[in-house]
């Protein structure tokens, strides 16, 4: 599976802030944002174009612009401290949303809204879930896509777990990741080491 780390000076600060446990919500909250902007940059990087011809006050002129905006999937709740962001990027996208809360005690995906376009055929679909961590969650939402013909989908994160990563790989299902660290692992209750704590609760408060 092709997994792209982004790392920059400005996504480490980001990042940075948010594993911070002095942050609060509204901090975490912008700082997800801003990470958010260079990670979908960076996801985006070789997507292909197509020419457009305008006319600048001076001339005529043949500029570009994505030849195919990719869906966009914010995993609830955590992924919607991502998807104004991803949004503005791509202000032309269309927005699907699906639903999971993990089980506290199994840490097993518990889905309760899935709102997708039925058929993805041809079209790229960008999954926006800070935290990869089981993998359960992403593999999840990566199947309901696969059902509706999805072939081009890619896993934007921010932190991931080398567990979640195995689990997205062995699915081989076609699927990238761009993320902006890599941890060190899962502690015994599955929470990402050293991570940044539960990410919905985060921007949100307890659930
Ligand atoms: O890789 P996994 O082991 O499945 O864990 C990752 C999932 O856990 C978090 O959501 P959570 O279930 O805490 O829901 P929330 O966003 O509502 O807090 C996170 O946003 C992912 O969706
Ligand atoms: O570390 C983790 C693991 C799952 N979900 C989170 O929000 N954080
Ligand atoms: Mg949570």
């Amino acid at each position: 599976m092709d997994c792209l780390i982004v790392d920059h000076p400005l996504a480490a600060a980001r990042l940075t802030t948010m594993r911070d446990e002095k942050t609060g919500n509204a901090g975490f909250r912008a700082a997800l944002s801003d990470l958010t902007q260079m990670l979908i940059y960076e996801a985006l990087a070789d997507a292909p174009s197509v020419e457009v011809t305008i006319n600048t006050p001076m001339r005529a002129h043949t500029g570009s612009r994505l030849a195919t905006p990719p869906l966009l999937v914010p995993v609830l709740r955590a992924g919607l401290g991502m998807v104004e962001q991803a949004h503005a990027m791509v202000p032309e996208a269309h927005v699907g949303f699906v639903g999971i809360a993990r089980d506290e005690e199994t840490a097993q995906p518990v889905p309760y809204l899935e709102s997708l376009p039925e058929d993805l055929s041809g079209l790229p679909v960008f999954v926006l879930d800070p935290m990869l961590a089981t993998g359960g969650s992403m593999l999840h939402t990566i199947e309901l896509l696969v059902a509706r013909n999805a072939t081009d989908i890619t896993a934007v994160c921010v932190v991931a777990a080398p567990e979640g990563v195995a689990a997205l790989e062995k699915s081989g299902h076609p699927c990238r990741l761009v993320v902006a660290a890599v941890d060190e692992g899962l502690d015994e209750v599955n929470y990402i080491v050293p991570g940044l704590g539960d990410a919905g609760d985060r921007q949100f408060g307890p659930r």
